[in-house]
């Protein structure tokens, strides 16, 4: 592996772009965003969101990692810049149509309601007839690694189970880029191991663009192309990194001498983004 491309990464730069010449999805541009009581979340975010990508944005508690993502969502506005999706369709106010799913660190899964009715959910909302919904969502739960739960209450499935379903829900409706807030951050380490690789072979087979908001090196390190670092007071961009591994990714990689110096980039890179 070339250990260059992280040595060299670009760094600390007020505008980061990646040209090769394709659209991205997201165009991030001058992005800053102050909630009422004045704080300073994100300041100045410059980024390209490219088709396809696993970018993990990495950075310490109160970076602005959520606030950025949720931005891209659309479930919060910035106070200053512009969010543009260039290759998507908009409506007739201007609004770009976002093709997107939603991982939130909570499952955020219905109790009321079997795993099958929980992912079926954003179809029955979209008004697909039920019959195709109830295969869709079916397809999905077994991709997750949950056929024959179909049936159980999220009360009777275990914290990754839930997370599974979650996950299921976000791409059933097949969705171009999935944004994930720490998905995993309350998980055992075995269990997160392996929704990690589960996330990676969904991610590899579906071709969708992933998003994945961490704390962690390791996680980062382990399922990214592009590590976008962050620090706080103000949120900003420090460090824009590709991690040059092939995929697929698994437990040789996780214990390879290669893995293992990327992590130490990685987090020499945090710790000067943290202390600058
Ligand atoms: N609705 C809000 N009103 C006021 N301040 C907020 C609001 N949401 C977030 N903040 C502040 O904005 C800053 C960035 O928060 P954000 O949650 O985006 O950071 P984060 O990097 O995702 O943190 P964590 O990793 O702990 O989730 C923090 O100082 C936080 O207190």
């Amino acid at each position: 592996m070339d250990h260059q491309a992280l040595d060299t990464a670009y760094l600390s730069t007020p505008t980061i772009r990646r040209t090769d010449g394709s659209k991205p999805l997201v165009c991030i541009r001058h992005v800053s965003k102050q909630f009422a009581n004045g704080t300073l979340a994100v300041r100045d975010v410059n980024l390209d969101l490219g088709t396809g990508e696993f970018i993990s944005l990495l950075g310490p508690s109160g970076c602005g990692k959520s606030t950025l993502l949720r931005m891209v969502a659309g479930l919060g506005t910035p106070s200053t810049g512009t969010i543009d999706w260039p290759t998507t369709n908009h409506d007739a106010s201007g609004k770009p149509q976002r093709d997107l799913g939603f991982v939130f660190q909570d499952p955020t899964l219905m109790p009321w309601a079997s795993a099958l009715a929980n992912v079926m959910m954003p179809l029955v909302l979209k008004h697909v007839p039920r019959r195709e919904a109830e295969a869709r969502a079916v397809e999905m739960l077994a991709l997750v690694g949950l056929k024959g739960f179909e049936t159980s209450y999220p009360r009777e499935l275990s914290g990754g189970m839930k997370m599974r379903v979650s996950i299921a829900r976000a791409l059933v409706m097949k969705p171009k880029i999935l944004l994930m807030d720490e998905p995993f951050a309350a998980l055992d380490e075995i269990t997160r191991h392996r929704l990690n690789d589960d996330l990676l072979e969904l991610w590899w087979r579906e071709k969708f663009t992933a998003v994945f908001v961490t704390h962690s090196v390791f996680e980062s390190v382990y399922l990214s192309k592009r590590i976008v670092v962050m620090a706080a007071r103000p949120g900003r961009v420090m460090a824009d990194l590709d991690v040059d591994a092939p995929y697929p990714r698994d437990d040789l990689f996780r214990t390879s001498s290669d893995y293992a110096h990327l992590c130490r980039v990685v987090s020499t890179k945090l710790k000067e983004a943290i202390g600058s």
